[in-house]
C-alpha cells in the first residue's frame, strides 16, 4: 500500500440512484470504504441490496451518482478500462458460484487463467500458486485437474473465492457468499472467509440478509430500507444498539427470512 492509499478513501460514492422505471431500486446512496475495511450491507429482500453491488461493481448503469475509485469516477471509465478494473484491482464473489467459475475448466485453470490475465506466462509458476491457493481454500492440490462440476456446492464457493483472490485485488465486492449452503457449509466458509479477509487485509463490500455473517466479517454496517440507507454505523453499534426503527425490527429477527 502506497503513501496516498491511507490518505483517501479507497472508494468513494455519492448520490447513487438506479430506478426500474417507476421502482426505485436504490437512492442518493453515499459512503467511503477505507483500505483494509469491510463495509456490510443489510437490508431485508427487496431493500436494494443487490441493485446497489451491481451499480457499484460495474454489472449496471445508476441513473445518477459518482463512484470515485482512486479519485475517478468509474461510471466515466471506457469499456476497456472497466474490464482491466474487474480483472485486476476488484474481484466479485457471487452468491451462486457458477456465476463465478468457468465450469468447463479444471479448478487449477480455474484460478490460473486468472494469473494469465494478468500476464503471468509461466506454466510451472502459475500451477504452484494455483496449487497454493487451492490449500488456501481448503482443497486438496488431488483435485487440481478435476473440474468444479465435480466439487460440492461448499468447494465450488470456495474455489470461487481463490479464483477471486488469486490476483491479489484490492476491492472486493461478495454477493451473499454464504447463501443456499447448508449451515455447517456456511460455518466452515465463514471462518475461511473471516481468515482471509484478516490474513489479506481485504477492502470488502458485502451483501447479505444474513446479520450472523456481518457480525463475524463486517467493521462497519449500511443499513438499507426500500432503496435507502437508514443507518451506517460501526456493527457491533448497529447490532447491539441500534437506532432505526427498521434496524430495531430487523435485528430482532422479525424481518429475518
Ligand atoms: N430488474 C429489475 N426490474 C425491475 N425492478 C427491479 C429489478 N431488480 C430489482 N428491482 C426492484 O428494485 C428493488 C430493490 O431490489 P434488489 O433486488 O436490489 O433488493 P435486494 O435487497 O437485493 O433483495 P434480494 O435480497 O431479494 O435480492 C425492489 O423493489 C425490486 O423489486
Amino acid at each position: 500500500m502506497d503513501g496516498s492509499a491511507v490518505t483517501m478513501p479507497l472508494l468513494a460514492v455519492q448520490g447513487l440512484t438506479k430506478r426500474y422505471g417507476p421502482r426505485i431500486g436504490c437512492a442518493d446512496v453515499g459512503f467511503e470504504l477505507w483500505p483494509g475495511e469491510v463495509l456490510g450491507i443489510v437490508g431485508e429482500s427487496g431493500s436494494g441490496k443487490s441493485t446497489l453491488l451491481s451499480c457499484l461493481a460495474g454489472m449496471q448503469h445508476p441513473d445518477e451518482g459518482s463512484i470515485l475509485w482512486d479519485g475517478r469516477d468509474v461510471l466515466d471509465f471506457s469499456e476497456a478500462e472497466r474490464r482491466r478494473l474487474l480483472r485486476g484491482d476488484w474481484a466479485y464473489v457471487h452468491q451462486n458460484p457458477r456465476d463465478g467459475l468457468r465450469m468447463g475448466v479444471s479448478a487449477g485453470g480455474n484460478v490460473g487463467e486468472l494469473l494469465m490475465a494478468v500476464g503471468q506466462r509461466h506454466y510451472g509458476a502459475i500451477r504452484d500458486t494455483a496449487t497454493d491457493w487451492l490449500g488456501r481454500v481448503e482443497i486438496a492440490a488431488e483435485r487440481i485437474d478435476d473440474r468444479p462440476s465435480a466439487f460440492s456446492g461448499g468447494m465450488q464457493q470456495r474455489l470461487q473465492i481463490a479464483r477471486n483472490l488469486v490476483t491479489g485485488p484490492r476491492l472486493v465486492f461478495m454477493d451473499e457468499p454464504t447463501g443456499g449452503l447448508d449451515v455447517s457449509v456456511q460455518a466452515r466458509l465463514l471462518d475461511l472467509l473471516r481468515g482471509l479477509v484478516r490474513d489479506l487485509g481485504l477492502s470488502v463490500v458485502i451483501v447479505t440478509h444474513d446479520l450472523a455473517v456481518v457480525r463475524l466479517l463486517a467493521d462497519r454496517l449500511m443499513v438499507m430500507k426500500s432503496g435507502r440507507v437508514v443507518e451506517t454505523g460501526l456493527t457491533d453499534q448497529v447490532l447491539d444498539d441500534p437506532q432505526h426503527a427498521y434496524t430495531q425490527l430487523l435485528v430482532s429477527s422479525v424481518l429475518q427470512v
